[in-house]
């Protein structure tokens, strides 16, 4: 873990990055296992599996007597978690629910939008590190809320071509039974163009590695709708010295758990906080039995001691981290000044796993600096806006002559005279 001390801002910009560890020939490699999908369909899923999962699959389709086994493996204590998790989040979803009014932009022109359910979605959820059934919640809940007729799953089998049962009990419990066993690449290729087993859906939702983010991005160029790039996991922490240190180490080594490829990153404006963080680090570090790949993601990771919290507010800005948490001294104040981030996280008890379980808010967020940009998974990504129009006689009297003039601004007369034809017709009913 690289520590900086006071970087002057000119070199902000130099430390505000990731790690990149592209597979060798990602695009060529990703672009090639979609094109196989597209013509050979089951067939070349299969073959994927069993090249990258190491798992001969027989049937892509999870059968209900699979679904109904796994259900009976999980225990009650996990149910119940799930079912508290499940309120919170749809709770949260359910409040972003808006009604929007009908305006009336000028006497007879009314204008109104609303909001309608995208039909057919695929749900990518991640297995091949850890089975994160978590992200069903996070993509089936707004999904059913939004009112999608067609929900379908994508999943890696493990190596005996099994979906961990926490992954079927939730999907189950949320009322999605089309789940299918296939991850990676291969997967957002089958739910982009469809194969014999796999249905073709309208937008693909979903976390991943590196395989599952560049397919994400190259099967959008094909018309398919994504939701956002979501890849390896980060967080950072800003912290003064009234943070808990072993709270702070904690939250740090929670994101580094995810894989190798994730960062995390401590800001302070105190030097012996940072140096208590870094000894809790390393004591915590021992006792986690993911403790290899939480090393690996350390060393991409890095802490910067900077003057104040808000030269740190503006570090962050700059960085745009998926996950934010402000472990200061009135933490409201500056959560005001937040320009770029995923999900933010007030005070010392506001940890960020919460977020990723049971808080209520969506854990499906942008990473790699997307979060300049780009919203998490929310109601709205299941949703198409459409506008709605209603001008009556009087409106188009009253607003006839203003696009009549713009129309011939623009030297497009066809437009203008879609007006005219009916200003006059009013004219001659006079
Ligand atoms: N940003 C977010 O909202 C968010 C949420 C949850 C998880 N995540 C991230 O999602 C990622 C999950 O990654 P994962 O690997 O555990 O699971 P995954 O399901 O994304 O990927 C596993 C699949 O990758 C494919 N694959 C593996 N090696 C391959 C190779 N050499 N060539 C081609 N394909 C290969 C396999 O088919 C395998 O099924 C992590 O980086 C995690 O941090 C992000
Ligand atoms: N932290 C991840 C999002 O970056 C989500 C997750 C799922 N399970 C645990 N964590
Ligand atoms: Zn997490």
């Amino acid at each position: 873990m690289k520590t900086i001390i006071n970087p002057p801002y000119s070199d902000w910009e130099k430390y505000a990055k990731r790690p990149a560890f592209p597979a060798e020939d990602l695009e060529e490699k990703v672009a090639s296992v979609l094109e196989k999908v597209r013509l050979e369909g089951d067939s070349a899923l299969k073959n994927f599996t069993l090249a990258f999962d190491k798992v001969n699959v027989e049937n892509i389709k999870v059968s209900s007597s699979e679904i109904e086994i796994a259900c009976a493996e999980v225990s009650t204590e996990l149910k119940d978690a799930i079912a508290i998790a499940v309120n919170n989040i749809k709770v949260f979803h359910e409040s972003q629910q808006i009604n929007e009014a009908i305006v009336e932009t000028i006497s007879g022109v009314e204008c109104w939008r609303k909001s309608v359910a995208i039909e057919k979605v695929g749900l990518y959820i991640p297995g091949g590190s850890a089975p994160l059934f978590s992200t069903i919640l996070m993509l089936g809940i707004p999904a059913k809320i939004a009112g999608c007729k067609k929900i379908i799953l994508c999943t890696p089998p493990d190596e005996n071509g099994k979906i961990n049962p926490a992954i079927l009990f939730t999907a189950t419990f949320l009322g999605i039974e089309e789940i299918y066993k296939v991850g990676g690449a291969q997967a957002i290729g089958a739910m982009a163009f469809g194969t014999e087993t796999v249905p073709k859906v309208d937008k693909i939702f979903g976390p991943g590695n590196q395989y599952v983010t560049k397919a994400k991005e190259l099967v959008q160029k094909t018309g398919i709708a994504i939701d956002l790039p979501a890849g390896p996991s980060e967080v950072l922490v800003i912290a003064d010295s009234s943070a808990d240190a072993d709270f702070v180490a904690a939250d740090l080594l929670s994101q580094t758990e995810h894989g190798a490829d994730s960062q995390v990153v401590l800001l302070s404006n105190s030097a012996e906080l940072m140096e208590e963080v870094k000894v809790s680090l390393n004591n915590q570090l021992q006792l986690l039995p993911r403790a290899s790949v939480a090393e690996k993601a350390l060393e991409n990771s890095f802490f910067v001691l900077l003057n104040t919290i808000n030269e740190c507010v503006d570090f962050s800005n700059l960085y745009a981290p998926e996950h934010l948490i402000l472990a200061i001294d009135n933490a409201e104040l500056f959560a005001g000044k937040i320009k770029n981030a995923g999900s933010v996280f007030l005070g010392n008890y506001s940890c960020e796993s919460a977020g990723d379980y049971a808080s209520g808010t969506n854990h499906t967020l942008p990473t790699n600096g997307y979060a300049k940009s780009y919203s998490g998974v929310s109601l709205d990504s299941f949703v198409k806006k459409i506008t709605f129009q209603k001008i009556t006689k009087k409106g188009i009297q009253n607003i006839g002559k203003t696009i009549e003039i713009m129309a011939e601004a623009e030297q497009l007369l066809a437009h203008k005279n879609a007006v005219s034809i009916r200003l006059k017709k009013l004219q001659d009913e006079k």
